[in-house]
């Protein structure tokens, strides 16, 4: 099943928590970060962007890779530049940091485009997860306007969109622990991913 959906790897951060160590590359399990959410991104989009102002560290991956148009940092900045160059009418957008994103995670938010929806998202109890998302190219002019205005709250953006939402239950079903939103910020994340990988396999 091919979705009218381009895949976006926002991999733009500063890492302040992890001394500036570029996430995306970080080992887990043996295999990059990247590594992991390309494969899995490869069975589901034609179109996968990773958008980071580092290009050149990215020579030797089979991406399209973009930059980010406003100086401002800020994950919304990444999505914005991400969206803009998909080749598709919609966006799904992760962060560079998330080992375990699952498949049917990806494929919950996929089976809901359309519908006239601007964004389809997850929301568990803890809030939107907006870095495990699909936006539309609708949403780029609102974008642009809160990131020129540094209003960079997503979830304020997301009050000007039709939002669909995919529901902590629906998650649950396909990801019990909810460990596709798990992200490595810090490296007690690092040390707590090889940790459950460890007791994954064991
Ligand atoms: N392209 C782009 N991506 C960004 C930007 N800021 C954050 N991101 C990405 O958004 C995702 C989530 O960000 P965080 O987990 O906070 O990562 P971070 O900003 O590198 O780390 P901290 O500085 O520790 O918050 C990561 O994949 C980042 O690479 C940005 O300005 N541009
Ligand atoms: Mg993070």
């Amino acid at each position: 099943m091919t979705y009218p959906c381009s895949g976006v790897i926002l991999a733009g951060g500063l890492s302040t928590r992890f001394s500036g160590r570029n996430k995306a590359l970080i080992q887990v399990g043996g295999r990059s970060v990247l590594d992991r959410i390309c494969s899995l991104f490869q069975e589901l989009f034609d179109d996968i962007i990773l958008v980071t102002n580092e290009p050149l560290r990215y020579l030797e991956w089979d991406l399209t890779i973009t930059t980010d148009m406003f100086p401002v940092r800020s994950s919304l900045t990444g999505i914005h530049a991400g969206l803009f160059a998909a080749t598709r009418p919609y966006a799904f957008c992760t962060a560079c940091d998330t080992p375990f994103l699952k498949k049917e995670v990806v494929e919950m938010v996929l089976e809901r485009l359309g519908g006239g929806h601007d964004v389809i998202v997850p929301e568990i109890s803890a809030g939107f997860e907006p870095l495990c998302a699909a936006y539309s190219k609708r949403c780029l002019e609102v974008m642009a306007r809160h990131i020129a205005q540094e209003q960079l709250q997503i979830k304020r953006l997301f009050r000007k969109f039709r939002v669909r939402t995919v529901s902590e239950q629906r998650l649950l079903e396909k990801d019990p622990d909810l460990l596709s939103f798990f992200n490595i910020n810090a490296p007690e994340d690092l040390v707590k991913a090889e940790r459950l990988l460890a007791g994954a396999l064991s």
